[in-house]
């Protein structure tokens, strides 16, 4: 049998990533995967360390040891805008929505960025392709997110679950490979969390990226991930399928305490 080399995924790779802040170790020797193809979840009790790890992939804090991987390369020393170039998107817990840009102009920010970075000829040249190829990205990541009727609108006048599909939309129309999403579901009702949950797994079906979700509603991780990681005090305690994790006692005991979580965490393995 040949063994997997840890740095050998189609998407991307934490391996053993260790963070401290001062004294306090947030992360303690994290390890997962989130390929194409898949959803990953992320979980825990509040100050897991979650967070924490997701800014590890993104590049918003360094580790203080470990390595992190995106296809094969060592990324672990880039800034945000070389790993967002090289694939990785994300989206924030506190939406970043541009109130004075229209909802379109907003979800074709998610590839203009990208195409400035890569090219800064860009504004002198090939511009009218660019129009069209961003108009052809932002009309169809806004259909697949079922905002097209608010394309013109401002995102100060949408709803928060309608404002949440806009930042998704932007990272759609970005076409990022990896993306990683941080708690999507917060400030959502349970239709507009249903309804957000079967947008992502028809994202991946169609069109084969891998996600990386920190969560808190357990019943979007239970309903929409492939496989999931917990983390408890910093450390993984325990991964494995929905089912897998909804089964474990290790699991439960962690989240005691966080009664909302648990009875959740029980529903799903009812
Ligand atoms: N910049 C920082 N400086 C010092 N300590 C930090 C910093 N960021 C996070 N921490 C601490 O690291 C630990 C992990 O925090 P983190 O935010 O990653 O947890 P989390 O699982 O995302 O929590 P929550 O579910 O509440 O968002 C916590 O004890 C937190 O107080």
């Amino acid at each position: 049998m040949q063994l997997m080399s840890t740095v050998d995924v189609d998407g991307l790779r934490v391996d053993k990533v260790v963070v401290r802040f001062g004294g306090l170790t947030a992360v303690d020797g994290q390890t997962l995967t989130a390929p194409r193809g898949r959803i990953t979840g992320l979980i825990g009790p509040n100050g897991a360390g979650k967070t924490t790890t997701f800014n590890a992939c993104t590049g918003v804090v360094r580790p203080t040891s470990g390595r992190v991987y995106l296809f094969g390369e060592d990324i672990t020393k880039l800034p945000p805008q070389a790993r967002a170039l090289k694939g990785l998107g994300r989206t924030y817990q506190r939406m970043e929505l541009f109130d004075t840009l229209t909802v379109r102009e907003n979800v074709s920010l998610g590839k203009e960025a990208g195409m400035a970075g890569r090219n800064p000829f860009a504004h002198f040249f090939g511009r009218r392709a660019q129009a069209e190829q961003l108009r052809r990205l932002a009309d169809s990541a806004m259909e697949m997110c079922g905002i097209t009727a608010f394309a013109a609108q401002r995102p100060a006048d949408l709803s928060t679950g309608q404002r949440r599909l806009v930042e998704l939309a932007r990272c759609i129309a970005g076409e990022f490979p990896i993306m990683l999403l941080d708690e999507p579901s917060s400030g959502l009702d349970g239709g507009e969390t249903e309804e957000f949950g079967s947008i992502l797994t028809t994202l991946v079906a169609d069109r084969n990226v891998g996600i990386l979700i920190v969560e808190h509603d357990m019943s979007l991780v239970m309903s929409t991930c492939d496989y999931i990681h917990v983390l408890d005090f910093g450390k993984p305690i325990f991964e494995g399928t929905p089912s897998e994790v909804a089964n474990s006692e290790l699991v439960r005991s962690a989240y005691l305490g966080t009664q909302g979580d648990l009875e959740e965490l029980e529903a799903a393995d009812a």
